[in-house]
């Protein structure tokens, strides 16, 4: 039986609420200890906590949380338990006077398929527990994979909205999912040995050192390193988040780079800032899904990888209820492509 490492594909579960009022801090009001519960479920911690006016941003020992007045946002590695944390998150909403009204989640195939505890044994699974969770009046659903021609990556979404909250001129979000990380770089994200640093200031290093703090220079960066590796980032600028994880073991080395970003931004923003993301780590193989309302935003992602070495080997996209559109789209070095074609969930590897 293979030995399992960690597993760093994220879990990411996006709950969108409204309410009567106009709302302004929403959920921004939930407690700390009530925070702490819905983490609890999900089997992880806040390390760290950064927030401006627009929202809070939160590094967890398994990731990050983001929280708007009618939005919070959950990603999470390892082997927590993401959805569990739909119930408890419904319930503290409930309490301030916010009704739910679309669910998203996403994840990139698992490493280590067969280390997920329950409900995240299968995807199958997944939306079995989801279905069961959410309340009925969010009725519009579907669950879709949409495949790759890289055995490794392939991109399972779930998503729900009711009938009258469609979300229009949102941002659009990009997931990237890098794999096989070059060593050298990889290596940066190891601590030295007794180097008398905690998590806060050593994560700060590996911050200047890797070039992460030239990807947005404008951002706010609230940053963490593990003991003896691995790092977590989010950076805010204004309403915006991005956010980076690192687990650099070799055998099973795994970078995410997540941001948010708007049609009426200049469209060379998210090229300079997707190439500089990419390059912190080189990897061999990589996906990046975008969300949003528009259908071009694949030329602009391939306008953006294919200079740095990296090229595009599928490209699917889908239509999902209080989503919109989701193009999925892998990329792999040039020398590494084999060309075989596995459009099936991956079972392991
Ligand atoms: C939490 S971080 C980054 C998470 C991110 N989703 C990822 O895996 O890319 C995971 C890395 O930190 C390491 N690590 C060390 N101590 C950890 C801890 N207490 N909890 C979670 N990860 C820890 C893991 O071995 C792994 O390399």
């Amino acid at each position: 039986m293979a030995v399992s490492g960690f597993e760093g594909f994220e879990k990411r579960l996006e709950l969108h609420f409204f309410g009567d009022d106009p709302v302004k801090m929403g959920l921004r009001l939930m407690d700390f200890g009530s925070l702490e519960e819905v983490l609890h479920a999900v089997q992880c911690t806040i390390v760290s906590a950064v927030g401006n006016r627009f929202f809070d941003a939160y590094v967890l020992s398994e990731s990050s949380l983001f929280v708007y007045p009618t939005k919070i946002i959950i990603k999470t590695c390892g082997t927590t338990q993401l959805l569990k944390s739909i119930r408890p998150l419904i319930h503290h909403a409930r309490k301030l006077g916010l009704t739910l009204c679309g669910c998203r989640y996403t994840r990139g195939s698992f490493i280590f398929p067969k280390s997920q505890p329950f409900p995240h044994t299968s995807f199958k699974e997944e939306v079995i527990y989801i279905e069961e969770t959410l309340p009925a009046h969010l009725c519009f659903r579907k669950a879709a994979i949409m495949p790759s021609k890289l055995p490794s990556h392939s991109w399972h979404v779930f998503s729900a909205g009711d009938e009258t909250h469609y979300p229009s001129d949102v941002p659009y979000t990009v997931e990237v999912c890098m794999t096989e990380l070059d060593r050298v770089l990889a290596r940066k994200f190891f601590r030295r040995p007794g180097d008398g640093k905690n998590g806060d200031s050593a994560g700060k290093d590996m911050t200047q050192v890797t070039g992460i703090d030239n990807i947005n220079p404008g951002s706010i960066i609230c940053d963490f390193a593990f003991d003896p590796c691995g790092y977590s980032m989010n950076g805010i600028d204004g309403d915006r988040y991005s956010t980076i994880h690192v687990t650099p073991e070799d055998g099973y080395s795994y970078a995410s780079f997540e941001c948010v970003g708007s049609f009426y931004d200049d469209s060379d923003d998210i090229i300079q800032v997707l190439k500089k993301a990419v390059q912190v780590f080189r990897p061999a193989t990589l996906s990046v899904s975008t969300t949003c309302t528009s259908h071009d935003v694949w030329t602009r992602v391939a306008r953006a990888l294919e200079p740095v070495g990296l090229k595009c080997r599928s490209c699917v996209m889908d239509e999902f209820p209080a989503a919109g559109s989701i193009v999925f789209q892998t990329f792999t070095t040039r020398r590494k492509y084999t060309g075989k074609e596995n459009d099936d969930d991956r079972g392991g590897r």
